[in-house]
């Protein structure tokens, strides 16, 4: 619009009318006196008044209220000096719409010529334009502001622009990348087809999520996530790529660690139980397809727990990290090792060529675990026992896998720890053997089939029987004699030691009382209990209702425990031992020098007496180290004012040795071996020592 619209003298309102009518403005023609003259139907759009009832009306009706009087006074002030105001250098006001809406306009002002002093005034509203600049400006202030990283992209892949977020995420600035192949961005890891599918998916769907490897400016690598979408002009061609981008290091670091902590043992950086579980069924499945063999490895520690127990927590952790190493160290990379629980491990071997193999490996692991290993100071020796099972010989799954080869690491600790064993059928029938076993024992506990013997102990001072040990024996109907070391592990499996421990325990108070009431004045019989009973909550009561109930003296009966069961003490079970102490009851510590152990629980427990085991007795006087063991132990027993018994006497030497060295009991069979009660009647009526202390 042309900014001196003149309103010439001589020309009619009509004419007026018709220019004004084509204009796209609202104009307005203002009298001198500040009353709209004249306005163009464009004026009904803007203000919603009609034109009649605009024209006659003061100015500043169409002003909001705030504004009217500095209006007013700007526009005397024009008046009288008025001079063009085109639109473009207009000024953004705001108008009044008849319905109370205030909105933007500019405004143009032209004074209208040929003396009079009114003006022409274009108002244009400008609501859409202001719309449209503020969604500008707010994008603008997004982009920059947003912390996702922007890019934006032409359709050739070359970056056009980008926001300050994306210069801190990738480190490159806005400059340095413009005009570049976004591939520049792209790290080496991540592959060059799953870049390109980023494009080609966002061709076809208009947009590709996920994530990417990027390498930051300073060489880093960094993970992203991507969002892309394609741009798309009126006409539907591409027009641009939006990439947005934020930084999800953080995010994979700690779903990394969540990872790690659910499928790595921590201690030692192995596969736990689930990844190894995990890559079992894989390498079963692929097994399977290609047929091959694979060995799974069980591998338990023989004697970790003594050197936890000995050495502490921190000693034994060391030495399974150490052990793990090893192992690790020793088999192939393709091979998994895991750890599967405290001192237990897992390997799998895959593609196994031929069983021989697989014992190769095993028999290297045992020798490289076989070196000492330095925790601090210490040289620890650790061996381990070894079972192994097959695929697809001994079993075509997991479940049968898993459980043969522990099987056989069973059958290797059995037969001695620190070897190897290859599961094979007869282990099977074995376990077998053992769950009919047990269940012989449940029947013959029932039945009477076990007997009490009885193994005379000597008082060395005087040469002659004191007490005894009482030691079961299972005379079963069709397998005829079984020992004890057969089946008392079998009780303690299967807890039938409870009950049976208890029936012992009856049965000699009993045995004990008869022969006292027969004026035998045996001092005391040793009960072989089992940790198991130790640890039963009702243990001590039971024990005192079997005094109760018998009318046997507490004082005579010392319960003998294993040295290994002591050492393992819980608050728990000294608490026992203690209550049972109190009872009057003596306690003796079974197989004392075997275990690998602090002696500082000599001084924390309530016992009575130590048996010194049988395996130091048997080599005197031929082994010297023996010698010294056993001495040393007597000397102990006697810091500590315990009384040692020693076990499995055979020979005069070993008698007359253990007289020297002070030793106050001796058993074996020297002079007795253990015997049915009626035996033990006769023998103690001849080799009774009457006043023994
Ligand atoms: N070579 C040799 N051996 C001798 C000599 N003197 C005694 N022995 C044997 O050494 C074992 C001593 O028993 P233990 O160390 O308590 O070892 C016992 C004990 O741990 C366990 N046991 C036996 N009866 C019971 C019981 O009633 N309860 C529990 N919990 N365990 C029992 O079974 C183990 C073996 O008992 P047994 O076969 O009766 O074997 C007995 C006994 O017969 C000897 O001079 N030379």
């Amino acid at each position: 619009m042309e900014s001196n619209l003149l309103i010439a003298n001589g020309q009619s309102d009509e004419q007026v009318r018709q220019v004004m009518a084509v204009m796209p403005e609202a104009i307005l023609v203002v009298g001198g006196n500040g009353l709209i003259r004249i306005c163009n139907p464009r004026s009904e759009l803007v203000f919603g008044y009609t034109q009649q009832e605009l024209e006659g009306q003061p100015l500043e009706t169409l002003l909001p209220e705030r504004f009217r009087s500095s209006h007013l006074y700007l526009r005397k002030k024009y008046s009288r000096n008025p001079v063009n105001r085109s639109m473009g250098d207009g000024r953004e006001l705001f108008a009044l719409h008849k319905n109370g809406h205030e909105f933007p306009v500019e405004v143009a002002l032209a004074p209208v010529s040929a003396g009079d002093d009114g003006v022409v005034v274009m108002v244009t509203d400008i609501s859409y334009r202001k719309h449209a600049e503020e969604e500008l400006r707010l994008a603008a202030n997004v982009f920059s502001n947003t912390l996702d990283g922007i890019l934006i992209l032409n359709e050739h892949l070359k970056i056009v622009k980008v926001n300050a977020a994306f210069e801190r995420i990738m480190g490159f600035s806005g400059a340095s990348v413009l005009n570049q192949p976004v591939s520049m961005l792209k790290a080496a890891r991540q592959k060059t087809e799953d870049f390109s599918t980023i494009w080609t998916q966002t061709n076809q769907n208009g947009r590709w999520q996920g994530e990417v490897w990027n390498r930051h400016r300073d060489g880093r690598v960094i993970p992203l996530w991507l969002s892309v979408t394609a741009l798309y002009r009126l006409d539907g061609s591409l027009e641009k790529y939006l990439v947005t981008m934020y930084d999800i290091s953080e995010q994979k670091s700690s779903q990394e660690r969540i990872y790690y902590l659910a499928h790595y043992d921590v201690l030692t950086s192995l596969p736990n139980r689930i990844l190894f579980m995990d890559r079992f069924a894989h390498a079963l499945d692929k097994s399977k397809r290609e047929q091959q063999r694979f060995a799974l490895m069980f591998i338990d520690l023989d004697n970790f727990k003594q050197i936890n127990d000995t050495y502490g927590h921190s000693y034994g952790d060391q030495l399974l990290c150490s052990v793990a190493e090893r192992l690790k160290a020793t088999v192939r990379e393709s091979d998994t090792v895991a750890r599967l629980s405290g001192d237990e491990f897992l390997i799998l071997m895959e593609n196994l060529s031929e069983h021989r193999a697989a014992a190769t490996l095993a028999q290297k692991l045992l020798s490289e675990l076989a070196v000492p290993i330095l925790v601090g100071e210490t040289e620890l020796f650790v061996s381990a026992s070894i079972g192994i099972a097959c695929y697809p010989d001994d079993g075509d799954d997991s479940e049968t896998l898993l459980k043969n080869g522990d099987m056989a690491m069973y059958k290797a600790k059995e037969a001695g720890r620190n070897r190897v064993e290859f599961y094979n059928h007869s282990m099977t029938e074995y376990v077998q053997e053992r769950v009919a076993l047990t269940a012989d024992l449940r029947r013959a506990l029932e039945e009477t089939e076990l007997e009490l013997y009885f193994q005379p102990v000597i008082d060395l001072s005087c040469g002659r029987c004191v007490g005894a040990e009482v030691l079961l024996r299972w005379q079963h109907p069709k397998r005829g004699f079984i020992p004890p070391d057969k089946f008392i592990s079998l009780a303690e499996e299967s807890n039938l030691i409870v009950p049976l421990g208890e029936w012992v325990l009856q049965q000699s108070c009993m045995q004990m009382q008869q022969w006292i009431q027969n004026g035998v004045p045996l001092q005391f019989l040793a009960v072989n209990v089992s940790g198991k009973q130790v640890l039963q909550t009702d243990f001590v009561e039971r024990v005192a209702a079997i005094f109760a109930e018998t009318g046997c003296e507490p004082q005579r009966i010392t319960l003998e425990l294993t040295e290994s069961f002591v050492m393992h003490q819980s608050e728990f079970a000294i608490a026992q031992l203690q209550a049972l102490r109190e009872l009057g009851v003596g306690i003796a510590i079974d197989d004392f020098g075997t275990g690998y152990s602090s002696l500082s629980y000599l001084k924390r427990l309530p016992i009575t007496r130590l048996k010194l085991d049988r395996s130091f007795v048997s080599e005197i006087p031929h082994e010297t180290n023996d010698i010294e063991i056993a001495r040393a132990i007597l000397k102990l027993g006697d810091a500590v004012n315990l009384r040692v018994i020693a076990e499995g006497v055979e020979t005069a030497e070993q008698h007359e040795f253990l007289l020297q060295e002070g030793c106050a009991f001796s058993q074996g069979y020297l002079y007795a071996k253990p015997m049915p009660i009626d035996a033990m009647q006769t023998y103690i009526s001849t080799n009774l020592c009457v006043n023994s202390h």
